[in-house]
């Protein structure tokens, strides 16, 4: 028998791994040792502890080993040793911090700071946080973590354009108080979050239309609608092209677990549309743009993907109305990081929470 526990559900497997059932169970584990006499089971397969060591939710088996203990049961733990790659892709603002009134606000919570310092330490994770954010910035709070390098776009590309689009955001900011213009390495972002939300709403239509009247036609650049910003990058940067090019330099990963809550994650969840409907099989992938563009100097082949459809999680930050390609959804940034922790066996301080996500298509 292989038992698993998921908050107050013991879930069971027969031992050919086949599935055996699932029943509600209190703490003390009581309906548990009348179904071990009833199956007349021999040994308990248990996943404990991570990879790297026991957990907190180690203390609380303790109470279902004993019962086994007690019908006579031979029971053995398994720890999660299996050297999986796994992918994962944060956004930033939004996603592993909640939204504040000014950009320098939103620093990463003790929480959402254990979770990346416990994900980034297992060697078998590859951790991005994929986001419209300065380098700068990132570096400043999250950069002594082992997340992966930082990879500049615009090196090779012509960045002419951002001094053009300045002067348009400058003749808006100039119109209205509360607003400012964030530049940035890659890209140069107009926030209006403390202005008038009416005039704000009216000045950022002017602004995006001379935008698109006047460079987009001439650059290759692209215009994102933002929360309460507007942001102008190359066309290169694009979130969903980093995740291509992510994917397509680790084709081995078996498990991606992707989060982002705004317009420009969208274009995530869409790249890591792998497999046709209902597919069980493996996905090629064709070299990306973020590839071929950036070093044009080398040929590219299609390259085969090791994860499987079900391994693949999008998780949509936000209100469970919002329209997205995600496949799952959580409200809140805390809920983000309540769920790293969740993955490497920690506890959430100062929230004790039940962590629930809502899969959104069947
Ligand atoms: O890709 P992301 O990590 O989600 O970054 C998107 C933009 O986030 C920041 O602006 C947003 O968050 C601010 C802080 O909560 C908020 O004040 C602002 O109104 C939001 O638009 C950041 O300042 C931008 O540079 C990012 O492009």
């Amino acid at each position: 028998m292989h038992v698993f526990r998921t908050n107050s559900v013991l879930k069971y497997l027969d031992a050919r791994g086949e599935a055996g059932g699932d029943f509600i169970d209190d703490d003390l584990f009581s309906n548990l040792e009348p179904l071990v006499i009833q199956l007349s089971v021999k040994e308990a397969i248990i996943p404990t502890g991570t990879a790297s060591g026991t957990t907190e939710r180690d203390l609380d088996l303790s109470k279902l080993i004993a019962v086994f203990k007690r019908c006579g049961v031979v029971v053995t733990e398994h720890k999660p040793s299996d050297t999986r790659t796994r992918l994962f892709l944060f956004d930033y603002d939004g996603t592993f911090t909640p939204i504040f009134k000014m950009p320098s606000m939103a620093l990463p919570s003790p929480n959402a700071l254990t979770a990346l310092e416990k994900i980034t330490s297992d060697p078998n994770n590859i951790v991005y946080i994929v986001s419209g954010r300065d380098q700068a910035f990132l570096e400043e709070h999250l950069g002594h973590f082992r997340v992966a390098a930082w990879m500049n776009f615009t090196a090779s590309l012509d960045m002419g354009w951002v001094e053009e689009v300045a002067e348009i955001f400058r003749y808006h900011t100039e119109r209205m108080n509360g607003n400012h213009i964030e530049m940035k390495k890659s890209s140069i972002t107009w926030h209006y979050r403390s202005s008038d939300p009416e005039w704000g709403q009216f000045q950022c239509r002017q602004c995006q239309d001379s935008l698109d009247n006047n460079i987009v036609p001439k650059r290759p650049i692209e215009v994102l609608v933002g929360k309460k910003n507007l942001e102008v990058q190359p066309i290169t940067v694009n979130k969903g092209e980093i995740v291509k090019r992510i994917l397509y330099q680790n084709p081995g990963v078996e498990f991606i677990f992707c989060a982002g809550d705004d317009k420009t994650d969208e274009d995530m969840f869409r790249a890591l549309l792998l497999f046709p409907p209902s597919s069980t099989s493996k996905a090629t992938m064709e070299p990306p743009l973020s590839v071929t563009l950036i070093d044009n100097t080398k040929e590219y082949g299609d390259v085969e993907l090791a994860v499987s459809p079900e391994a693949v999680f999008t998780t949509a930050v936000g209100h469970s109305s919002k329209r997205t390609l995600a496949s799952w959804h959580v409200t809140t940034p805390e809920e983000v990081v309540e769920h790293i922790l969740f993955l490497v066996g920690e506890t959430p301080q100062g929230d004790e929470g039940v962590i629930v996500s809502h899969c959104r298509s069947p």
